[in-house]
């Protein structure tokens, strides 16, 4: 069984290394660079890489705005040039770039190649926008919308602190689901759309990997075609998880995949696995009328996330609603309901594998984690050997095979790699591949990319939790510091009558250097950014506590935050060599 440790914190950043255009970009100049200015700059796509504390210096000249801009123009220029020209790939391939995977991961990598002008192909064995779009963020996204209306128009205290009456609020299952699906399709077609404008050939079947710099791709049994390439992305993405002796029928015992097309609400659903999928879920459910079990294999609900934020969750988003939960113990065995009989779930001891009783309910969504899909991928005609499933990388997404050497030409990104299974994380990845093999050494600081779960109100992180930074600083001789902000203090909060929330740094309280930032509260998942911005550009409390915030604005919480920091007097910013992060 794949275990569910694919989560945020197992991943191991890579150490983050300026690239030396960006160097040489910034040390001609004089003014003063802002992210707004990075932004319209064009060098934005370089600040979110990952440039750390040793960049600020870097980072604070740069010759002139304008001088910069045209720089930006230019980047124009060459896509426009690219979407016309591709037609011609160099050396002798057929094309520079083949991605295999047409999900976010695969997307994001097509549309930055042809920016950089790679003549580019994407090989789709399934529907375009894989499984964000249509099984995933996008349709999940679309419930959580509705699911956070009827909450609110449920909650008699809360209108009536407003003023207001509400004479009861229903909803129509069809038209609920109708809103996930048509959000998909629409998605799905702008996915589509913005790549054929671009000129990415969009090539469609099963791609395997027939050799170093060639693939086949095609329905499987029917005439397939083998195209060469100077590079090749694996992105194939993951499928929902089950674990040995759950028995899925995608009616009463379901994954993601069917829970997202909505076609029942049961009485009562038992959701196994309280990470980002059950959480989510379980907002759903219980504001559309469901009561919700939830069966946790670790010792207590939602073991990924920052202890403090996951005990303040707990009292939020579980305790008042109608939840409960089975904490320790696996789902050993999931029969489902047939003749009349319920669902039955028998539970084991998760440490002693001693039975510990059965449950009956009328469904059970099984949200265990995500396991990587390499299927047809042709892997054995590299020597590649998966680990726990899931492609082996190095910092730079280059395939290592089974003698620990990196494949040439071959990289993975996205959830297939397993260091990080969020859309974003995927997409960013396929970046960092595209500017590599087109001469910028560009590597993805996965410490500085946010996460969010989209219950109401929202969780959202970036960095280490407290017990990891703790640990990072015990192993490393550093003194690791906290400070918290209340959502109850902000103004803006309060007009929403959504005082409950938190946000919570952890840092280097001698160099001031941000190791991590956990929120829950209204919008967190929008709040992260500045703090992961901050992580990216290597931006130091005893600079970003004087930035201003609008009045009043959720923001403030975050400018409460940084400076409630106690940076030591005459803190020298982490700067230097590039670190690993
Ligand atoms: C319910 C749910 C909600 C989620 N919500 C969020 C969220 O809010 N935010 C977030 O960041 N992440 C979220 N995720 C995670 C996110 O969906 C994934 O991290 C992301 O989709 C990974 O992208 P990818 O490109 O690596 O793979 P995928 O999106 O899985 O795409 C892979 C594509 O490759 C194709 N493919 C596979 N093998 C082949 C082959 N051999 N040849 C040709 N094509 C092939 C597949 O058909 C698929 O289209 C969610 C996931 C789920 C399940
Ligand atoms: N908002 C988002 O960004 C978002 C939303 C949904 C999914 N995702 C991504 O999708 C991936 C999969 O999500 P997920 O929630 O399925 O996985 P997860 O890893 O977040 O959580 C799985 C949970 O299931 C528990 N578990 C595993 N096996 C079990 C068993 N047999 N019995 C009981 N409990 C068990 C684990 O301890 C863990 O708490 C995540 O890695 C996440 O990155 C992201």
């Amino acid at each position: 069984m794949q275990s569910s440790s694919m989560s945020l914190s197992l991943s191991s950043p890579p150490s983050t290394i300026i690239p030396a255009a960006v160097r040489s970009d910034c040390s001609s100049t004089s003014i003063s660079l802002t992210p707004r200015s990075l932004r319209f700059c064009g060098l934005k796509r370089e600040a979110i890489f990952g440039l750390n504390s040793s960049h600020c210096s870097a980072l604070r000249s740069v010759s002139s705005v304008k001088q910069s801009c045209s720089r930006s123009n230019s980047f124009k220029v060459s896509a426009l040039a690219a979407a016309e020209n591709n037609g011609a790939a160099k050396r002798g391939f057929d094309y520079d770039l083949v991605i295999i995977g047409a999900g976010v991961g695969g997307h994001g990598a097509a549309l930055h190649a042809v920016e950089k002008g790679l003549k580019t192909a994407i090989i789709e064995g399934d529907v375009v926008g894989g499984t964000c779009v249509n099984r995933g963020c996008v349709p999940s996204k679309a419930l959580l919308a509705v699911s956070g209306r009827m909450r609110e128009l449920q909650n008699e205290h809360h209108m009536k602190a407003f003023g207001l009456q509400v004479a009861g609020a229903g909803y129509d299952r069809q038209g609920v689901a109708d809103h996930a699906n048509n959000l998909a399709s629409k998605i799905r077609s702008n996915l589509t759309n913005s790549m054929k404008a671009l000129g990415v050939d969009i090539l469609t079947g099963v791609g395997t990997v027939l050799g170093p710099q060639k693939v086949k791709y095609g329905k499987v049994g029917a005439e397939e075609s083998v195209i060469t390439a100077k590079d090749i992305i694996i992105a194939t993405g993951s499928i929902p998880l089950v674990p040995k002796g759950i028995e899925v029928d995608g009616k009463t015992v379901i994954t993601s995949d069917h829970a997202l097309k909505l076609e029942f609400v049961p009485e009562w659903i038992a959701i196994v696995g309280s990470g980002y999928i059950g959480l989510e879920f379980s907002d759903v459910y219980t504001a559309l009328g469901s009561e919700v079990t939830f069966i946790e294999a670790l010792d207590q609900l939602m073991p990924g996330f920052d202890p403090e934020i996951g005990k303040l969750a707990q009292r939020v988003l579980i305790n008042p609603r109608k939840i409960d939960y089975h904490t320790g113990v696996f789902a050993s065995k999931i029969t489902p309901a047939k003749d009349g009989k319920p669902v039955i779930i028998e539970l084991i001891d998760a440490k002693t594998k001693e039975p510990k009783g059965t449950l009956e309910v009328d469904a059970a969504l099984i949200a265990t984690g995500r396991a990587p899909f390499t299927e047809g991928l042709g892997l054995e005609n590299i020597n590649v050997q998966t680990q726990r499933g899931f492609i082996p990388v190095d910092e730079r997404m280059r395939v290592i095979d089974a003698n620990g050497k990196l494949v040439p030409h071959l990289y993975c990104i996205g959830d297939a790699n397993g260091k990080m299974m969020l859309a974003h994380a995927a997409s960013a990845q396929g970046i960092s591949v595209v500017e590599q093999v087109s001469g910028k050494d560009l590597v993805l600081n996965h410490s500085s990319v946010p996460a969010a779960c989209f219950t109401h109100p929202e969780i959202s992180m970036v960095g280490l939790t407290e017990p990891q930074a703790r640990e990072k600083g015990e192993k490393e001789g550093f003194e690791v510091s906290v400070a918290k902000t209340s959502f109850k203090a902000n103004t803006k909060a309060l007009a929403e009558n959504e005082g409950e929330g938190l946000a919570k740094l952890i840092y280097r309280p001698d160099n001031g250097e941000i190791l991590g930032v956990h929120i829950f509260g209204l919008h967190a998942a929008d709040l992260i950014h500045e703090a992961s911005n901050a992580i990216a550009m290597g931006t130091c409390i005893q600079d970003i506590k004087f930035a201003v915030h609008a009045h009043p604005t959720l923001s403030e919480v975050l400018d409460e935050l940084f400076k409630a920091a106690k940076v030591k007097v005459n803190a020298s910013s982490p700067v230097g060599e590039p670190v690993a992060v």
